[in-house]
């Protein structure tokens, strides 16, 4: 698992550790991670030129001790300085490793192969301001590798919000943990590779934000026994499509059937061509009650402008919404189901439900995915660049895979019927949301390799997406 903690928690850590520490200690831990991270970038820094961006906190301390670093192994390193001051003892480490303070901060720049941003860490408000926007422009032109420290300046760390300019990284050297900003856009997209330098802290065994990796989803995917038969591994039911959309039901059973469940049963009004994709789906016309039993029910993709999900919500198994499903979405009848619901928006349709606008979703979305799962007691996986999954309590789970290529009609109802099928397998909902997200993501990746995709590209990816994450 990944994870990130947010700055309250960093700086608690940071404080107990530094109590028992002498002096200067962690910023040298931090820097030493700095510079080596730096001369692995340049391979050597013998002979490199070094432009050092220092702001008037910290993260330029940092910097500047690095630069000292990098100079006594044969860098150039010159520093910017855009703060009203800057550290003291890191300026005289520099200037004692015979590093200087450039006097054309654009030309220096221009001239660099590396830059340092030591603009703004953890303690940065807001965008660069004017001065500090035009050396690093000037930077991003240049064709120096841009490392960040801490953070790209600019960024908001807790968020991931980028209000105003910032800088765009190659690589992002942090120190201590992960912050929640380094996962969640936009700020992930400014921070470029991201490198975690340990320097001893001790951070509370529960995170703000996590991210699965491989070994953590393969431990929660669903495997067949030797005793097991279809109705143990879970039959989900997908309500799906319409005379309009009968391609959204082929889709989202497409993805329910690479999930997990031993059996899908669609109920709606494209059975037709749900059966000639998917001959193996059980298929009903009439209302979900009577269709038989399932472990969980998937609602939304394609209805149109088809009756809601009321009669699926008064089921008594987990039930995912999605798409259509979710237009008008009453919380108190989420809230009091008996059993869990996921709801899976895009942020139009997560803007929709908060009343609000889209942009403000994209912008905020660590924020609206908290308060829809607050506002409707169901687990929430918010969808874009960065997907996210809450519940209406515990870390926020940030999906590290996917491609910009997904972004393409059909492909969330493959998801809708993938997460469904997890969760019918008897996954938790948080659970089956974040492992359907990242097998989802895998897959898009996989059927891309750079090429745009079909949702259905995805769907018939998934099983080798399945391989790749139980090794
Ligand atoms: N606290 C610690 O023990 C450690 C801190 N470290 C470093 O210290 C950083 C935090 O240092 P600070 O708390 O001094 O804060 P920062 O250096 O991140 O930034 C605060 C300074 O930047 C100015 N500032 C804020 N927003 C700005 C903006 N938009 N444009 C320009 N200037 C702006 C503030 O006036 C203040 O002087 C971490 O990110 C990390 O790089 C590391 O050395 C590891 C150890
Ligand atoms: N910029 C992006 N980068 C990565 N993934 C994206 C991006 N935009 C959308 N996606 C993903 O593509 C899928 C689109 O789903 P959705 O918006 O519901 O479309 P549809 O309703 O057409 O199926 C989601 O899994 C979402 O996370
Ligand atoms: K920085």
């Amino acid at each position: 698992m990944r994870t990130a903690y947010r700055v309250e928690t960093v700086r608690a850590a940071e404080a107990e550790l530094m109590a028992k520490l002498p002096d200067g200690a962690l910023m040298r831990r931090a820097a030493a991670g700095l510079a080596a991270a730096c001369a692995g970038m340049l391979g050597g820094a013998y002979g490199a030129r070094v432009v050092l961006l220092v702001g008037s906190g910290d993260n330029g301390g940092d910097a500047l001790y690095a630069g000292a670093r990098l100079a006594r192994r044969g860098a150039g390193v010159s520093a910017v300085l855009l703060g009203s001051r800057a550290h003291e003892a890191g300026l005289a480490a520099l200037r004692g490793a015979g590093g200087r303070v450039a006097d054309d901060p654009v030309g220096a720049v221009e001239r660099a192969d590396l830059v340092v941003d030591g603009i703004t860490g953890i303690g940065g408000r807001g965008g660069l301001r004017p001065d500090a926007a035009e050396v690093v422009r000037a930077a991003r032109g240049s064709g120096a590798v841009l490392v960040a420290v801490d953070l790209p300046s600019g960024v908001d760390a807790d968020t991931g919000e980028v209000a105003g300019e910032a800088v765009r990284a190659d690589a992002t050297v942090t120190f201590g943990a992960y912050k929640p900003g380094l996962l969640i856009d936009p700020a992930r997209e400014h921070a470029g590779a991201l490198r975690l330098v340990d320097i001893g802290l001790a951070l509370p065994p529960v995170p703000d934000v996590e991210a699965l990796q491989h070994e953590d989803v393969a431990r929660l995917l669903p495997v067949p026994v030797g005793e097991s038969d279809k109705y143990r591994r879970g039959v989900v039911g997908v309500v799906a499509g319409s005379a309009r959309y009968p391609g959204a039901a082929v889709l989202a059973v497409s993805g329910a059937l690479r999930g997990g469940a031993g059996a899908v049963r669609y109920v709606g009004p494209a059975g037709d061509a749900v059966l000639a994709r998917h001959p193996e789906t059980l298929v009903h016309a009439g209302p979900p009650a009577k269709a038989g039993r399932v472990q969980a029910w998937v609602i939304g993709p394609g209805l149109g402008d088809t009756p809601g999900a009321d009669d699926v919500l008064e089921s008594d198994v987990p039930v995912l919404v999605d798409a259509d499903g979710l237009r008008n979405l009453d919380p108190s009848a989420v809230r009091s189901r008996p059993a869990p619901t996921v709801l899976t928006p895009h942020a139009g349709e997560a803007a929709a439900l908060l009343g609000t606008a889209r942009e403000d979703v994209e912008s905020r979305r660590l924020e609206a995915v908290r308060e829809l799962a607050g506002r409707y007691g169901a687990t929430v996986l918010l969808k874009g660049s960065t997907t996210l999954v809450a519940s209406a309590d515990g870390p926020v789970r940030v999906n590290p895979t996917g491609t910009p290529w997904l972004a393409t009609a059909g492909s969330g109802d493959v998801l809708s019927g993938l997460a469904g099928s997890l969760l019918a397998a008897g996954l938790a909902p948080r659970d089956a949301a974040s492992a359907g997200a990242y097998l989802h993501g895998l897959a898009a990746r996989r059927a891309s390799r750079g090429a745009p995709v079909a949702a259905y590209d995805v769907a018939e990816a998934l099983p080798a997406a399945w391989r790749d994450v139980r090794g």
